[in-house]
């Protein structure tokens, strides 16, 4: 706190104080930590801060809070997990949501939190670059505004709440540039209702791509899904239960395998062999699937009936692209209209933090496994970024939050 107070001193005196540029821009010391992200980890993590008595300053490059709900989502959007496990700490959901709320109720519920705790978060600003500054014992947080405007926080404690989902991943498909159709990501899709009638190709069947598919056929669209791996698909629900809750009730009294052998067996009873349909399951269970690659299984809400039904065909691999036509590792080769890319996201923090211990340059995740992951040195903290859902944010959330409330109160 002495170098702090000195910095406070100086900058009192020159608000441009030791910036280490040659064009001089703006320079804000941070009483409290910098949360980079204003999506359920940054919010939960300024709440819990705010509990404990710690003011903080959450910058988000959107203009909104929860950007990847509001701006990244398809219309028809539901939470996949009962709302008690996706709550944020400190307040719960009303209680006359429905289990599963939509988009609009979980955003209407995060605009909530935010306004109960007052977070204001620093909106249009994009954190570019962030190192930890030794001599000073405090973090440079460079900030960009809409307009090119230069900020640098200096702070002592630096909170990554840029999430799992912070990029789009694009994958590399031979021809595809030359697509003659529409190619987007899902988190450009919004409803099937533009792709009426039309051929159109998903690619990658984790839970955006099924949903997709499900969203085009009930659009009267003509979609096609491509697999190129193995997938475990479990109902959403099952015995008059969340699959989750079930799975971490069980959890509380049996080993994970044979949770997974229960899940397995009453998937098989309600869903059939999915293998039939062309979606192999892999051969680790799906939560240990899930705990060992972060690999989170399907949780079907009808797109398997549509497979089963034949509205939804399923596809191997794509070999490569042209104009319209579409070839498949197979030999086959068809034309589509349009192409979406249900291939997943990643994480930017390696593209803006310069700091090399905590987190992992290849997948911009923290290097030690849940449930270690959340803290690093020199007050740096990942909030969001344990492959866990809203669950693992508000856990981590919770855990930052006690550990800089000590240190604030000595
Ligand atoms: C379609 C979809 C559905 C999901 N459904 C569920 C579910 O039902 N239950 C569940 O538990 N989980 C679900 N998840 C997982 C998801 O990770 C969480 O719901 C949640 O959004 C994670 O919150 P977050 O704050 O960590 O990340 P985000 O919600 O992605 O928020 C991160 C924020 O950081 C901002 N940001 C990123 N980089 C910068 C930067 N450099 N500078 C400034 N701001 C930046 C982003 O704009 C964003 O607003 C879902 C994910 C997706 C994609
Ligand atoms: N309602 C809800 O709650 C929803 C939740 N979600 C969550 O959001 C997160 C992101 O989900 P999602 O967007 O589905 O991303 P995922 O990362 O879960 O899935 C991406 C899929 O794309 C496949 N893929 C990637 N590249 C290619 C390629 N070149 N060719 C063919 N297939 C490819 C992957 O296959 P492979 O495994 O072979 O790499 C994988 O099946 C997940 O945690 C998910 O559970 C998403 C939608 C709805
Ligand atoms: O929807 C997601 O991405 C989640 O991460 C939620 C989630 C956390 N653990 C799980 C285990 C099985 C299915 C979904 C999840």
């Amino acid at each position: 706190m002495d170098n702090l107070k000195e910095i406070q001193g100086k900058m009192s005196h020159d608000p441009y104080y030791d910036f280490p540029y040659s064009k001089r821009r703006r320079q804000e010391l941070v009483h409290g930590p910098v949360i980079v992200g204003a999506g359920p980890s940054g919010l939960a993590a300024a709440a819990c801060l705010k509990e404990q008595g710690v003011p903080s300053v959450v910058i988000e490059r959107e203009n909104c809070i929860a950007s990847l709900w509001q701006l990244k989502t398809y219309d028809r959007l539901k939470l996949h997990l009962p709302k008690k496990f996706c709550e944020l700490p400190l307040m719960p959901f009303p209680e006359d949501f429905p289990t599963y709320p939509d988009k609009q109720q979980f955003v209407e519920y995060l605009e909530a939190y935010a306004k109960r705790f007052t977070i204001e978060p620093v909106f249009e600003t994009s954190v570019e670059s962030s190192e930890y500054d030794e001599s000073k014992g405090m973090w440079r947080v460079k900030s960009v505004g809409l307009k090119g405007e230069v900020v640098e926080y200096v702070c002592q404690w630096l909170v990554v709440a840029t999430g799992e989902n912070a990029e789009a991943v694009m994958p590399d498909i031979d021809g595809m540039v030359g697509f003659c159709g529409e190619v987007k990501h899902t988190s450009e899709y919004k409803s099937g209702s533009v792709y009426k009638g039309k051929k159109v190709l998903v690619v990658g069947c984790g839970n955006s791509g099924m949903e997709v598919c499900l969203d085009l056929c009930n659009h009267n669209a003509k979609p096609s899904l491509v697999v190129r791996d193995a997938v475990h698909v479990l109902p959403r629900d099952m015995l008059g239960k969340s699959t989750f809750g079930l799975s971490m009730w069980l959890l509380k009294w049996f080993p994970m395998r044979l949770v997974d052998r229960f899940l397995l067996i009453v998937s098989w009873l309600i869903l059939g062999n999915t293998a039939k349909y062309g979606l192999d399951r892999p051969v680790v269970g799906p939560l240990e699937l899930k705990n060992m690659s972060g690999k989170t299984p399907v949780l079907d809400v009808g797109a398997l009936a549509k497979i089963k039904s034949g509205d939804i065909k399923i596809c191997p691999g794509i070999q490569e692209i042209r104009h319209h036509n579409i070839q498949f590792v197979n030999g086959k080769i068809e034309n589509f209209d349009a192409v979406i890319l249900a291939t997943g996201y990643k994480s930017n923090v390696p593209c803006w933090l310069k700091e090399k211990e905590m987190f992992s340059e290849k997948d911009g995740y923290p290097r030690r496994p849940f449930p270690n992951g959340w803290k690093g040195a020199y007050g740096l903290y990942a909030v969001g970024f344990t492959k866990r859902g809203l669950l693992g944010a508000s856990l981590d959330a919770k855990r930052i939050a006690e550990d800089i409330g000590k240190c604030w109160k000595n």
